[in-house]
């Protein structure tokens, strides 16, 4: 089957534009049929996409099981080392649904094998994300200073990360564990923070949830009516984004307010419409708070019977959710893996903070390099300058001994002004270039070239006394009568003069140079295009 991987793709491609145009019963039945299909993949990672699209499918559905089942099926298939990130996208949305679901012993593992996972794949924020949510479950298990004590230690390890999605979700986090610990200003100071975020981010999921936390607060504060509205809005972001857990939670709490305001009818038709949602999606936890938010309303109206059935009901699933969820039996364990973990995120992230810091100050140290190159060196011949005969030869002359042998060439174009007359200022530098890269080819590793200033050039030959460094001087000497310069000049012929010194104890950079000079000038009186020493 030849074609089948690019069909593949194609079909892929299809499934995710149905999804992103909000038809995800259409992708699920693409899905069905792509999956009923008998490709034959080398690796499992055609399958392993097809399963994530399909997880997506579901969550948009709100099919708690079967996207359990998926993504069951997609974590098994990714245990292999080439689908580590894979694996961990899995880990995390497995983690979340499960949790969702009341299983908070299965979503502890998940979380903590994220993070072990993270940590190997160097993904912090894939890691501390998994620990905020950990800090979630405490909550659910009513320990909610332990819950306080992990986010804010998240907080501290992820301060130096530029990452909204860590940034407003942990916001939403710890606003929920000042929410229970009844500091309700603390919830909406932090929320503040988080909102203008989650909005520039669209988290619609997120905004409702902010709408959540920041009603419970008001009515921790006893402002009943800003409280209901912030349930309203919140719910209303929620349905219209398939956001299930936080739609069931506001009209949930809706439900509870109304019942505290009287309003019986409204604060019923709130509880029964959260429960129906949360019986859909097998909410276990919500649909134990639900039935007692039933139970309390009954209460309040006087309904006796109905009211003890409902409390019956929220008994069954208190049942359910004590053996899905025994945080306590397993608490030992749990706290020990999670502190082993803390030592491995602060060693992570250090390791990180000092890999930055050295690749900071490397890029500082070329900067600086950079600089004091450029400081160095004539932009238009990229020689080295004046400033780097001071820097670089001036001390050499200065403490010269007597093995040290150095000579300077003192080098200037014949009648350069007429080149820049006839042909223009561009012209010469374009010749004040290529004698540039005539030095630079004459010159041995151990020599260098300088450009002097204007059209005179200096050459330093590091070991090489007058005799020698006169051949070199010839050397160039004829190699510029002899170049084939730039068409600029139309065919011209240029020469130069030089003027040779050998550096002598006692001498200074002055002295040395003024020496060459005197050649230099010998030279352009002889006639030019010659050597004097
Ligand atoms: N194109 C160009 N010309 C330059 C540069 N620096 C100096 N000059 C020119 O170099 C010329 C030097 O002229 P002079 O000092 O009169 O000497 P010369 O014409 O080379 O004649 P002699 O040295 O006596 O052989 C002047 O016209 C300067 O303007 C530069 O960076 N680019």
């Amino acid at each position: 089957m030849p074609n089948s991987l690019s069909l593949f793709s194609d079909q892929l491609a299809e499934i995710s534009h149905q999804l992103a145009e909000n038809a995800p019963l259409q992708a699920l039945a693409l899905i069905d049929e792509i999956s009923n299909t008998s490709y034959q993949f080398t690796t499992p990672k055609p399958r392993i996409a097809l399963l994530m699209l399909k997880s997506q499918a579901e969550t948009e559905l709100g099919q708690c099981h079967a996207l359990i089942a998926t993504l069951n099926e997609a974590l098994s298939l990714s245990q292999d080392d080439d689908f580590a990130a894979e694996r961990l996208q899995i880990l995390n949305q497995l983690a979340d649904q499960v949790y969702t679901m009341g299983d908070y012993r299965q979503s502890i593992q998940l979380w903590m094998n994220s993070i072990e996972l993270g940590l190997e794949l160097g993904d912090i924020s894939s890691a501390i994300l998994a620990f905020i949510s950990i800090g979630g479950i405490f909550n659910a298990a009513e320990q909610h200073e332990r819950a306080l004590k992990l986010h804010q230690q998240a907080l501290h390890y992820s301060h130096k990360l530029d990452n909204p999605h860590i940034f407003y979700t942990l916001r939403l986090y710890l606003a929920a564990d000042y929410m229970w610990l009844k500091l309700p200003n603390d919830t909406l100071t932090i929320l503040n923070q988080a909102d203008p975020i989650l909005k520039k981010c669209n988290h619609f999921n997120g905004i409702a949830e902010s709408h959540l936390w920041r009603a419970q607060a008001l009515f921790q504060l006893e402002r009943y009516a800003e409280a209901i509205d912030h349930l309203q809005q919140g719910l209303q972001c929620a349905v219209q984004h398939h956001h299930y857990w936080a739609s069931i939670k506001c009209a949930y709490h809706l439900g509870l307010i109304l019942t505290h305001q009287k309003r019986h009818a409204e604060a019923e038709q709130a509880l029964l419409e959260a429960l129906a949602t949360a019986s859909d999606n097998e909410f276990m936890q919500l649909l134990r708070d639900c039935w007692l938010g039933l139970s309390a309303l009954y209460e309040d109206m006087d309904q006796a019977q109905q009211a003890y059935f409902a409390l019956q009901s929220a008994h069954s699933f208190e049942h359910q959710l004590a053996k899905s969820a025994p945080i306590l039996e397993v608490e030992p364990r749990i706290l020990q893996r999670l502190a082993a973990l803390e030592t491995r995120f602060s060693l992570e992230i250090s390791r990180q903070e000092n890999r930055q810091l050295l690749e900071q100050q490397a890029q500082q140290i070329q900067k600086l390099n950079q600089l004091l190159t450029e400081v160095e060196q004539d932009a238009l011949t990229k020689l080295a300058n004046r400033r780097w005969l001071d820097t670089h030869l001036a001390p050499q002359i200065t403490k010269l001994n007597a093995a040290d042998t150095i000579s300077i060439l003192l080098l200037d174009l014949d009648h350069f002004k007429q080149i820049n007359d006839d042909f223009s200022h561009l012209a010469g530098d374009e010749v004040l270039r290529d004698i540039g890269l005539i030095l630079q080819q004459a010159c041995r590793d151990v020599d260098t070239p300088v450009r002097y200033g204007g059209e005179e050039f200096l050459v330093v030959l590091k070991g090489l006394n007058l005799f020698s460094a006169a051949k070199v001087a010839e050397r160039i000497r004829t190699q510029v009568a002899q170049h084939a310069w730039p068409s600029s000049i139309e065919g011209r012929q240029l020469t130069i003069s030089v003027g040779v010194a050998q550096a002598q104890l006692g001498d200074n950079l002055i002295s040395l140079i003024e020496r060459a000079d005197l050649a230099l000038y010998r030279a352009k009186d002889l006639g030019r295009n010659r050597i004097e020493l």
